[in-house]
């Protein structure tokens, strides 16, 4: 098996005597996404903060592939951190090209790759133009740029989607696709399921400074992405309690939703179903992965009963 870019064991990470991060392990491998996943105040940004060497973890490892010294070599890493913020009386290809001698990259390969990239994220001509007078969605593709100016292996990405329009937020979106493509292995944290979902090859959920699931997107899915069976009508919650592989009934009005057990066969479980259920509409789909996150973090019993969490 591949090994990781980037791998991180046993984490800890306490202020004063709060222990926010307590035991946090994950690897990030070559040309994949890994998303970050947790409710606020889980430890994410902590957690992301010890790998950069912005904070230092009290306890555990980060290792860089080959890299002989604990941590992350920083001209190979981007970053582009929660807390935004470029200095404010610059021009925009100025900062981005003092990003890039940070990293030691070369200025002229620098210039061409800013005005590319400028092009590419609807900012064409305003290399000139100074930070304080960009939107602040124009201010965060300027502050991604200078995040992967230097062509990094790794690139680590603390909430990129927030406050973006979604237009934006698809241009984000390609952009972080095709650095994938191209072999950048990308850690990134984001609230946004539904964007995670669509491109996380990889997931890590933490829950209270500890991770609770961890693997890739098609192994968490299978293992917890039970199947659901949504009916709309009129039916008393009763009319359902011999339908055998059901392991918890949620009803709202009219909607009732059957969380079925791993494994079955859907088309044997539907020959069960009693005649009498009045059914105006039914789906049959696999729980999201909001579904999962929204059980874990508000540790409701859901999760007990539709998977196996990891404590
Ligand atoms: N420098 C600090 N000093 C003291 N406490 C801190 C510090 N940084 C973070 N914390 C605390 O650590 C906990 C985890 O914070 P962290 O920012 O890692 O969470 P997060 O998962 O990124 O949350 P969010 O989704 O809200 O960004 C919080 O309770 C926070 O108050």
């Amino acid at each position: 098996m591949e090994q990781p870019l980037l791998s991180v064991e046993n984490l800890g990470k306490s202020f004063k005597d709060k222990q926010v991060v307590k035991d946090v392990s994950f690897g990030v491998k070559r040309g994949k996404i890994t998303a970050i996943l947790g409710p606020n105040g889980a430890g994410k940004s902590t957690t992301i903060r010890s790998v950069m060497g912005i904070m230092r973890p009290d306890k555990g490892m980060v290792q860089y592939q080959n890299y002989p010294k604990q941590g992350v070599p920083h001209q190979v890493v981007g970053y582009l951190p929660e807390e935004r913020g470029l200095y404010k009386n610059v021009k925009i290809m100025d900062i981005i090209l003092y990003f890039a001698d940070l990293k030691d990259y070369p200025t002229k390969k620098a210039r061409s790759r800013a005005l590319e990239y400028l092009k590419k994220f609807g900012l064409e001509g305003k290399d000139k133009v100074k930070v304080e007078e960009l939107s602040k969605g124009m201010a965060q593709k300027t502050q991604f740029i200078a995040s992967i100016i230097h062509e990094p292996e790794l690139l680590i990405l603390d909430e990129p989607f927030s406050g973006l329009d979604p237009v934006s937020q698809d241009v984000f979106k390609q952009e972080i696709r095709e650095l994938a493509k191209n072999g950048t292995a990308i850690l990134l944290s984001s609230h946004q399921m539904n964007l995670i979902e669509e491109l996380a090859d990889d997931l890590l959920l933490i829950h209270n400074g500890k991770t609770v699931i961890q693997g890739s997107m098609e192994e968490v899915k299978e293992q917890y992405s039970n199947y659901k069976c949504v009916i709309i009508g009129d039916n008393a919650a009763s009319i359902f309690t011999n339908v055998p592989s059901v392991q918890n009934v949620k009803q709202d009005g009219k909607k009732t939703v059957l969380y079925l057990e791993r494994g079955i066969h859907i088309p044997t479980w539907l020959s069960h179903m009693p005649k009498e259920v009045i059914i105006q509409e039914m789906t049959i789909d696999r729980i999201s992965l909001h579904e999962i996150f929204v059980g874990i973090a508000t540790e409701q019993n859901l999760m007990q009963t539709v998977g196996e969490v990891h404590a």
